[in-house]
């Protein structure tokens, strides 16, 4: 599965926060939004300081591969405090490649390499514009289909389908 080339309108992009994100979290709906895109907010709904990301994160990064199997153009973002547990929530979900994002150079590498189809990133590390910029980076840029970089992304999906990576010695 890939996310492809991304677009700068139209696609369907997942959300999912905590309370430490729940603020950047209207604000950033709005915005992509008002560029076009479908949003999908994954909760929470309201501001409780000891809600747990791992659940709203998961439910949206489960939605961008379900989106995406069925050939619909999606993206996730998750966002908390740092962005590193809502990374590691999204990872846990197959056919998910989330990467953390940020700068400039981050935001983009993740979808030109990594072709990451769900950015996490830290709303107590960023201004909400620093963070909106590292969206719109993230979401603009395309993968950038290299054939390394295919090779590495086929490696990941072959070793969460099969524990294994044909030609390479991988530890059990
Ligand atoms: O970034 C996060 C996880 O990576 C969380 O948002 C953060 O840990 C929440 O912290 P607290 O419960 O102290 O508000």
């Amino acid at each position: 599965m890939s996310a492809g080339g991304s677009k700068l309108v139209g696609m369907r992009i997942h959300l999912g926060t905590d309370h430490a994100g729940l603020e950047f979290s209207q604000t950033i709906n709005e915005h992509l939004t008002a560029a076009g895109h479908e949003v999908v907010d994954h909760g929470p709904t309201s501001y409780d300081p000891i809600d747990d990301y791992p659940s709203f994160c998961i439910n949206a990064a489960h939605a961008v591969v379900v989106d995406q199997q069925a050939g619909v153009e999606a993206l996730g973002i998750v966002f908390g405090g740092s962005g590193n547990g809502e990374q590691i929530a999204a990872n846990k979900v197959k056919g998910v490649r989330a990467a953390l994002a940020w700068n400039e150079a981050t935001a983009k590498l993740a979808r030109e390499h990594n072709d990451a189809n769900v950015v996490a990133i830290g709303a107590r590390q960023h201004t909400v514009e620093e963070a909106i910029a590292l969206i719109d980076w993230f979401i603009a840029e395309p993968f950038s289909f290299e054939e390394r970089h295919v090779r590495r992304i086929a490696q990941l999906a072959e070793y969460e389908a099969t524990g294994d990576i044909a030609g390479h010695a991988v530890d059990k």
